[in-house]
């Protein structure tokens, strides 16, 4: 939602728009659910609502915009090929909903999982949740921070992120969502958390992974769109995932959690880096629902502990 005023038109003026949206957006070969998420994101009508139709023989239905900013922006949509969610401002993500700009990445569907992760390991380590500190780096729009505030409400987090940009939306999510018990850092990954050396339960990461030669070849919603400084992760996409394995040592408690999203066809040479790693042990890999290997988890157990 990008304001809080409202418009009202009459169902049967919404049910011709989104007719006609659907044929255009057939014919662009953008997916037609596509519409419906539009409209959701400036009305307050359901997914079964409008795909139902059940709107149409009312008099009124309020939007959050005039119809012809809705026509201005789903033209947007099909030919600069801007994503749904920066066009309405938000995006839903677990039970969150969170304000996305292109300042920072279009929290992904598959990056839920991390939080499960992290609940079960939690669960099964037994430790109280007060004593809990959780770093999530590269928090982007503060999604992973705020689910794992809301999973811990007597844990602290610590959201990193370089973009200054990105860390403000980060900020205003957790307002958005009602949690206080945050704290947010701008910098180079454990940089402005540097006196946190020793003190972590877990290192949460979804960093840049994404080859540099690819990036420019991904969708142009990506491309042309998502930050670049989110994609981008060198050469082989593990610069900055290296770095990660290699300084996370220095922050984590003994028995504490490592764990990283990475792009499919990275898993083996991510935990082969941490095994060659003399303070990582039980490293072990995660799928997503897909089925494809998209997490890697560590423990972190110097041998001298
Ligand atoms: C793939 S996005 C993940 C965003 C969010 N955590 C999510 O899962 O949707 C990576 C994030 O890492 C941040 N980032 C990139 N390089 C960084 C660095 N050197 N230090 C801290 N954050 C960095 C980017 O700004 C971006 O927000």
């Amino acid at each position: 939602m990008l304001n809080s005023d409202t418009l009202s038109i009459s169902g049967e003026a919404l049910y011709l728009w989104r007719k006609q949206a659907l044929a255009r957006a057939r014919h662009a070969g953008i997916a037609v659910y596509e519409v419906d998420w539009f409209l959701q994101g400036v009305s307050h009508l359901s997914q079964s609502e409008l795909s139902l139709g059940l709107y149409r023989d009312r008099s009124e239905v309020r939007l959050f915009h005039a119809l012809d900013w809705l026509t201005q922006q789903w033209q947007r949509r099909l030919t600069e090929r801007v994503p749904v969610q920066y066009l309405v401002g938000e995006t839903p993500w677990r039970d969150l909903m969170l304000t996305v700009t292109p300042d920072v990445l279009i929290p992904r569907p598959e990056t839920e999982l991390i939080i499960e992760i992290v609940q079960t390991w939690a669960e099964q380590q037994g430790v109280p949740s007060s004593s809990q500190v959780w770093a999530d780096l590269g928090t982007g729009s503060g999604a992973i921070a705020i689910a794992l505030a809301k999973a811990f409400p007597e844990a602290q987090i610590l959201a990193v992120d370089i973009s200054t940009t990105a860390l403000e939306i980060a900020r205003q999510n957790a307002h958005r969502n009602k949690v206080s018990n945050i704290n947010f850092y701008q910098g180079n990954w454990f940089a402005p958390i540097s006196n946190w050396q020793g003190k972590l339960s877990g290192v949460i990461t979804n960093p840049p992974y994404i080859p540099s030669r690819i990036v420019s070849s991904l969708e142009p919603e990506v491309t042309q769109h998502e930050p670049h400084q989110a994609l981008d992760g060198g050469n082989d996409g593990l610069n900055d995932i290296r770095y990660l394995i290699a300084q996370a040592p220095n922050f984590l408690k003994p028995g504490g959690l490592w764990l990283t999203e990475h792009m499919a066809g990275q898993s083996q040479e991510i935990r082969t880096l941490l095994a060659r790693n003399q303070g990582y042990q039980t490293v072990q890999k995660q799928q997503d629902l897909a089925g494809i290997d998209r997490f890697v988890t560590a423990i972190f157990q110097p041998k001298f502990s």
